[in-house]
């Protein structure tokens, strides 16, 4: 059994963060732990509340997590101040697991998860170690200081993450909705790069999108599947549990974690993958 980590906030209401994690880790029948960096009081329609984690307590549950499990891939999501990013990035310097960074920045209803002035240090100690780094499209912006408004920005955008030390950066089209495409770009830091398209499904409930798919590519690399694999299986992953919703809550409701176990083989999700 393949051990995977999340290193994220909680959502009370099950859709995004640690929760939308460990589900999507079981489905993809890895073993789930977590850390946790605050709790927020959250629902469909909204943040609610955030509590912080204080970073010493956050180091020990790394600890804990680290002395006893042999941890194959990790993630992290909501990381909320420097203090907190700092920890992390000085425990996981000791680490040889696969690094998925999700920036969270803003959640859907426009709360911030993420502190102004904790880019810096995101930029500076938490990418240079990261794997996989997986922006929306405002996210690239704040981290590149490029602003993106058609392919030309996206490819000098990610060049410039690149150079902060990231292996790979997956651009994450799902913002532009005036789109008929969901379309995920990846680069790599020998120069390389493809895309990924799928249908743009026309819905509100697309909350923990993002959670889901970085939290896949994390059960797929700890799985020992290749990057490219990892990113296009969990491109399918997502894709499904947004075609297939749950319809719970009033707002901006989950995504289906279940669908990829389920209608795998009956729906079949089209990736169309150009270079
Ligand atoms: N309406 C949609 N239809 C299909 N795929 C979507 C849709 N919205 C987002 N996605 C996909 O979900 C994943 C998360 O993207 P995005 O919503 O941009 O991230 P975030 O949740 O971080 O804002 C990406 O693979 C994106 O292409
Ligand atoms: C605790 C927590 N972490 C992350 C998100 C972002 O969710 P999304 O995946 O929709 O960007 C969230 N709303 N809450």
């Amino acid at each position: 059994m393949d051990v995977v980590l999340t290193i994220a906030g909680s959502d009370s209401g099950g859709g995004a963060g640690i929760q939308a994690d460990l589900k999507t880790f079981q489905e993809l029948k890895t073993f789930g732990t977590s850390v946790i960096t605050a709790l927020t009081a959250q629902n469909t329609c909204g943040v609610q509340g955030i509590y912080p984690t204080t970073p010493e307590f956050v180091a020990q549950q790394m600890t804990s997590v680290f002395q006893d499990f042999n941890v194959k891939a990790l993630k992290t999501g909501m990381l909320f101040s420097t203090e907190i990013i700092e920890t992390v990035a000085r425990i996981l310097q000791q680490q040889t697991a696969h690094i998925i960074v999700d920036p969270v920045m803003i959640a859907k209803g426009g709360a911030a998860l993420l502190q102004d002035d904790a880019v810096h240090a995101l930029n500076t100690k938490l990418l240079p170690l990261a794997t996989v780094l997986t922006p929306n499209i405002p996210e690239a912006e704040v981290i590149s200081g490029v602003k993106i408004r058609n392919e030309q920005d996206i490819f000098n955008a990610a060049k410039r993450i690149l150079q902060l030390g990231v292996k790979c950066v997956v651009m994450k089209g799902g913002h532009f909705e005036e789109a008929d495409t969901a379309t995920d770009t990846v680069f790599f830091e020998n120069g390389s790069s493809f895309s990924m398209e799928t249908k743009r499904i026309n819905t509100k409930h697309t909350h923990g999108t993002g959670c889901t798919f970085s939290s896949a590519i994390t059960a797929f690399l700890g799985r020992g599947f290749t990057l490219h694999e990892s990113i296009v299986e969990a491109k399918k992953f997502v894709q499904l549990a947004i075609e297939h919703p749950l319809n719970i809550g009033h707002g901006h409701g989950p995504t289906n974690h279940f669908a990829y176990q389920e209608l795998r083989g009956i729906y079949e999700v089209m990736v169309h993958e150009t270079k």
